[in-house]
């Protein structure tokens, strides 16, 4: 670590392996929150700015002060290409900590997105650039840029804890976290829940409207005789 408690980086990173995020590449969030018995999904309140965002990458962590982005710079700084930028404000809805011109900077860098529990500034220029960025929303006025804050800690995003190296995957339906510890394991089942719903796909087509269950469950709880109203 460099730095001090609450205001320095961890240089180290273990980062997820590239050919396991290919692996990835292309699968629906809800596909990975179904993998993960539905855990590891951000609060909604962080949504995409354009339509059709699509990330996935490692996370390299951010803990801002409320008020302050310095440390934004230093993330920039020690991000590699693909690496996705996931930031803690501390609850700020009042200031933005994001801008076009960081934007640029993460394009040069060639980032894989930012995802941000908080707000930014230069909206509709960021949304015509083709980083996809994920927060809360908008607001014009800036911050100040003397820290403290932490990068590359364990951080709680949209409600979710979130370790440097985590993967990260968003669309248009928002971000799911996957432990680094599991990623293989949840790759392991994406095979059974595609084929699943592809299963259902050829049912509802040749006139299987519901699945099977519904009618199973149905005589699971007595809803077909109606016995489970009181007596
Ligand atoms: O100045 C800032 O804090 C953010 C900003 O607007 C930019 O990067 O364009
Ligand atoms: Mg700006």
């Amino acid at each position: 670590m460099k730095g001090t408690i609450g205001f320095g980086y961890n240089e180290k990173v273990k980062r997820t392996p590239p050919a396991l995020l290919k692996q990835l590449e292309g699968v629906a969030s809800s596909t990975i929150t179904d993998a993960q018995r539905r855990t590891g999904t951000m609060h909604p309140r962080i949504k995409p700015i354009a339509k059709g965002s699509r990330i996935v990458g490692n996370a390299l962590t951010v803990e801002l002060p409320p008020g302050d982005n310095f440390m934004l710079y230093v993330a920039l700084k020690l991000a590699e290409p693909g690496d996705i930028l996931v930031v803690t404000t501390q609850g700020n809805q009042t200031k933005a900590v994001w801008g076009e011109l960081m934007t640029q900077s993460a394009q040069a860098l060639r980032l894989g997105g930012i995802v941000i529990d908080g707000f930014i500034r230069d909206k509709t220029a960021n949304q015509e650039r083709d980083l996809p960025i994920f927060c809360q929303g908008t607001v014009p006025v800036s911050v100040e840029k003397n820290g403290p804050g932490f990068v590359n800690g364990e951080i709680s995003c949209g409600d979710v804890t979130v370790r440097p190296g985590d993967v990260i995957v968003g669309d248009d339906d928002g971000i799911v976290v996957i432990k680094q510890e599991n990623v293989a394991a949840v790759i392991e089942q994406l095979g059974a829940i595609e084929k699943r719903e592809e299963q259902r796909v050829a049912e509802i087509a040749a006139g299987q409207v519901l699945p099977a269950w519904v009618e199973d469950k149905m005589k699971e709880v007595d809803l077909v005789t109606g016995k489970r109203v009181l007596e």
